[in-house]
């Protein structure tokens, strides 16, 4: 159980955070079209006990809308309580009311903007208010650190983060991630508009690229696993 444990710990008022995410040789975490099955049972196990142990667990809107996950523990014995605050960042309030990520196995989550010009957006923030928690920041998008700070004095200490690609790249280039947990899967699909671990804006020059150290690796199944700690 990591949460006993005193290495998960930051400086500053925000959760732990943890990038947990599978991808192929190529550093693709889905295909052209979306499909995103990537990692073998044994990774998917450690996934879920990896869930099971953290207090949230945050992903993008287009993830939601994407795979539409639970971001439950299922895939190893499990009680409710074992479930993960989840989180969703959600600019424009598009979490769809039927998405299983409202479901009642554990409190969702969503951030919000405090304003959009989008048509229907005080719609559909209404009708989410009543099946969620809304958390509302910044103009055009959620400000991350914000999110954090709050997501921290709700109780959340060690909070995973499972993609995708853009709001990878927004909380790495933030600061705002300790630990990266990668399983390589031995598999190639290609495409340029296959989406990444990292995409976002990217960085233009080397120098500015974040630093990592290598901490752990190992073979589990047919899959490689890597973890690094940010260097600060
Ligand atoms: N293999 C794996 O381990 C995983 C794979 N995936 C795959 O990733 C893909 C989705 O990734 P991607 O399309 O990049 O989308 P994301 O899930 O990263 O969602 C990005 C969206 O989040 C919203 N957002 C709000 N605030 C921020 C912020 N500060 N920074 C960044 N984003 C913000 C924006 O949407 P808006 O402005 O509209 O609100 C943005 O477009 C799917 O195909 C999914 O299957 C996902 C997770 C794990
Ligand atoms: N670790 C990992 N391996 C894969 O192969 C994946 N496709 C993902 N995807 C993440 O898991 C979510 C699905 O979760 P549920 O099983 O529905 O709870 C998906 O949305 C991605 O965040 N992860």
């Amino acid at each position: 159980m990591i949460k006993k444990q005193n290495s998960f710990k930051c400086d500053d008022m925000r959760p732990y955070v943890i990038l947990n995410a599978a991808m192929t040789l190529d550093g693709k975490i889905a295909t052209k079209t979306g499909s995103s099955e990537i990692s073998g049972e044994e990774d998917l196990k450690r996934v879920h006990e990896l869930r099971r142990d953290v207090d949230g667990i945050m992903v993008g809107i287009n993830t939601v809308i994407a795979d539409d996950p639970r971001l439950t523990v299922h895939k190893i014995p499990s009680k409710k309580q074992d479930n993960p605050i989840r989180v969703v960042v959600d600019n424009k309030a598009r979490t769809p009311l039927n998405s299983r990520i409202l479901s009642d196995d554990a409190e969702t989550i969503i951030a919000i903007t405090e304003n959009s010009n989008e048509e229907d957006f005080k719609e559909r923030h209404q009708k989410l208010e009543k099946v969620a928690t809304i958390f509302l920041s910044g103009k055009k998008q959620i400000n991350l650190k914000d999110l954090m700070e709050y997501l921290y004095i709700k109780g959340i200490k060690i909070l995973m983060l499972e993609g995708g690609s853009t709001l990878n790249f927004s909380m790495i280039k933030e600061g705002l991630i300790d630990e990266l947990r990668i399983c390589i899967a031995p598999m190639v699909v290609g495409g340029h508009n296959s989406k990444t671990l990292f995409d976002g804006e990217g960085f233009d020059f080397m120098n500015e690229a974040i630093n990592l150290d290598l901490i752990k690796n190992y073979r589990l199944g047919k899959d490689l696993i890597l973890e690094y700690k940010v260097k600060k």
